[in-house]
């Protein structure tokens, strides 16, 4: 079990300075890039809170690759789609992560410096963990908690004064945190307080955020800040303890059964290959955090962020229910929540979902995509900003020779954004998805990346064989162009929860969208100051929340031209939408084994 003590890191830091002052250098200086201070490099530049964007503007500025400095750390920005593949993918030039990169995770796995599969430098133990929970079957009790939260939406709407939205984000935050606790671990929820847990994790987020700007700040806070440090200790605390608690309920549950597949009982097999004696309560701690907080956050705020976008283009908005109605799944003038089980539909109450709908929901899926494209969603740094890697020899980067110990940051904010792969980058064009899956991918003509490193874009991929796999490695397929796309980064490290991920996300999304009509509200301000007011956390959220207004399909409901939900749906094109999307409904039958039996909703 790796741990990492302050004296190792501060030795690290000194190590950092004294390499970039008489440290080899070969082709650092040749990599444009803007200019800096000596001691300090650029971090007065990154202090601000929405520093992705600052590194998006150097990408545009000075090229694909491009160089800033953190103090010491020399950082090099990949935003050229080859290149990031082949740094992340699992051919020659893939590099390793660069630990200290990812050590704010850390903070919120644990309290005791100890390092996860996520963060460890440790390679064996990596695979250890990643080996033994990659059969995991992420079960779906998502859909449950969805149908609940639009049931909980419903009450706080009209519970909300007029004009008055409701608080959506952590509402979603929340959810997802108890679709974890109870789907991957089958925990008890009643003696769970999911939101002491949410804000918990909230605060140590905040702080690893700040630390990784400013990783002096944890020598100083406790000085500077005593009441603050307090408080991210007692979170640390409170977290650890619930790790603590499902350490202890899994482990009571005995050997677990060959068959059985959910997250725990593949954590709970995985032997020590040492003693040859299943993990330790230590061991298992810091894993047990990491899975939560890889996925509980990520697939949240795209929630969040997905609903802002929908809120703010009432188009868009029209567009998905149309979808949705042609699917037979919109609840118009539905009196409650409560799914009619099957044998409902066009006549009568909307259609349960099932997992074989979500791919088929093509603009809503698009929509998904484009708000991952944005950024706004996916993983910090591990992917707002993207996935940290390292040289550890002098190694070639594009034209560039790099020494050892620099930063290699493929950065998919910028991937996603950049003005040389993109066009267009900066608008909300849902549409750009629906031309098909080669949207993911630059164009063939820098199609170099070798094929070993190959993997299928986020969303296709999943709808393509419904597995649950993580992402694969770098470039495109047969005929295309490197990827451009790719939320959930690449290689063998990349995310083992996609398509859990994209399933949470397009079920809650279903589930709401196909009850409420949703605007924002008024004390949101413009739509471009919510953009604007991003903050980091471990993904990027809506500073202060998402307030929307939230008004139920039923009678009162209303759409673009005021009449209900369902009319806004039809007048905005339903026949094109909804006829690209949703073919005609099947039975349940030949849902993947993930899926709820008998429908999602
Ligand atoms: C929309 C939702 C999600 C997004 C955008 C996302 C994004 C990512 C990204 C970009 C990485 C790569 C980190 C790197 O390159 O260093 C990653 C890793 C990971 N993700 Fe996700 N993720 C999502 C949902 C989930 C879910 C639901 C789980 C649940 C199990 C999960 C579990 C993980 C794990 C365990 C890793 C680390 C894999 C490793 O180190 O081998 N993620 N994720």
């Amino acid at each position: 079990m790796t741990t990492v003590s302050t004296a190792d890191e501060l030795r690290l830091y000194a190590g950092l300075l004294w390499n970039n002052a008489f440290g080899p250098k070969y082709d650092l200086h040749k990599i444009p890039g803007p200019p800096g201070y000596w001691l300090w490099g650029h971090m007065p530049h990154l202090m601000r809170p929405d520093y992705h964007v600052q590194a998006l503007e150097w990408a545009d500025k000075y090229g694909p690759v491009t160089r800033f400095s953190l103090g010491g750390q020399h950082i090099v920005l990949v935003s050229d789609p080859r290149l990031a593949a082949t740094v992340l993918g699992r051919g020659a030039g893939a590099l390793p992560r660069k630990s200290i990169g990812y050590s704010f995770f850390d903070l919120a796995t644990n309290h005791l410096g100890l390092r996860s599969f996520f963060t460890t430098t440790d390679e064996d133990h990596w695979a250890l963990i990643r080996k033994g929970t990659a059969a995991a079957r992420y079960f779906v009790v998502a859909l449950k908690h969805a149908q609940e939260l639009a049931g909980q939406v419903r009450l706080a709407a009209a519970a909300a004064h007029r004009g008055r939205g409701v608080e959506m984000q952590e509402q979603v935050e929340m959810m997802l945190l108890d679709v974890f606790l109870e789907g991957l671990f089958e925990m008890d929820l009643r003696r769970i307080n999911s939101e002491e847990v949410g804000h918990a994790m909230n605060l140590v987020l905040e702080e690893a955020n700040e630390r990784i700007k400013n990783p002096f700040r944890k020598f100083v806070n406790p000085l500077l800040r005593p009441g603050w440090t307090r408080s991210v200790s007692r979170a640390q605390r409170l977290l650890g303890s619930l790790y603590g608690r499902i350490f202890d309920t899994t482990r009571a549950r005995g050997v677990p059964p060959e068959d059985e597949t959910l997250l725990w009982a593949c954590l709970a097999r995985i032997k020590d290959p040492k003693t040859g004696t299943p993990l330790t309560r230590e061991q298992l701690l810091p894993e047990i955090g990491a899975f939560i907080l890889a996925g509980f956050d990520t697939s949240s705020h795209t929630i969040a962020w997905c609903l802002f976008n929908v809120a703010a283009h009432p188009d868009v908005q029209a567009r998905i229910k149309a979808e949705l109605a042609a699917a037979g799944l919109l609840h118009a003038g539905q009196p409650n929540c409560v799914t009619p089980r099957r044998g409902g539909g066009r006549g009568g109450g909307a259609l349960q979902l099932t997992y074989e709908d979500l791919p088929r929901l093509h603009y809503l899926n698009a929509v998904v995509d484009e708000t991952m494209r944005q950024g706004f969603c996916t993983m910090y740094p591990v992917a707002a900003t993207g996935s940290v890697r390292e040289t550890t020899a002098p190694t070639r980067v594009g034209p560039y020779t790099l020494p050892p110990g620099v930063v290699v940051w493929p950065m998919i904010y910028a991937l996603h954004n950049a003005a040389h792969n993109w066009e267009r980058p900066g608008e909300f064009l849902p549409e750009r998805w629906l031309d098909g899956r080669d949207t993911a991918y630059a164009s063939a003509r820098d199609a170099e990346v070798p094929a070993a490193s190959a993997s299928a874009p986020s969303a296709a991929a999943s709808d393509q064989d419904g597995s649950e796999a993580a992402g694969g490695g770098g470039g495109g397929g047969a005929g295309r162009g490197p990827r451009r796309f790719m939320p959930f980064s690449e290689g063998l490290k990349g995310c083992m929860g996609q398509a859990l991920g994209l399933m949470e996300v397009r079920t809650v999304l279903v589930s709401l969208l196909s009850r409420f009509w949703f605007d924002l509200a008024p004390a949101m301000g413009r739509a471009e100051s919510v953009r604007r007011n991003q903050q980091i956390a471990l993904t990027l959220k809506i500073k202060g929340g998402l307030q929307l207004l939230c008004t139920p399909h039923s009678g009162a409901g209303r759409g673009k031209g005021g009449g209900s939900a369902a009319s806004a749906a039809a007048g905005a094109g339903a026949a094109g939408a909804a006829g690209a999307g949703a073919g005609p409904r099947r039975g349940a039958a030949g849902a993947p084994a993930g899926a709820a039996a008998g429908g999602l909703n």
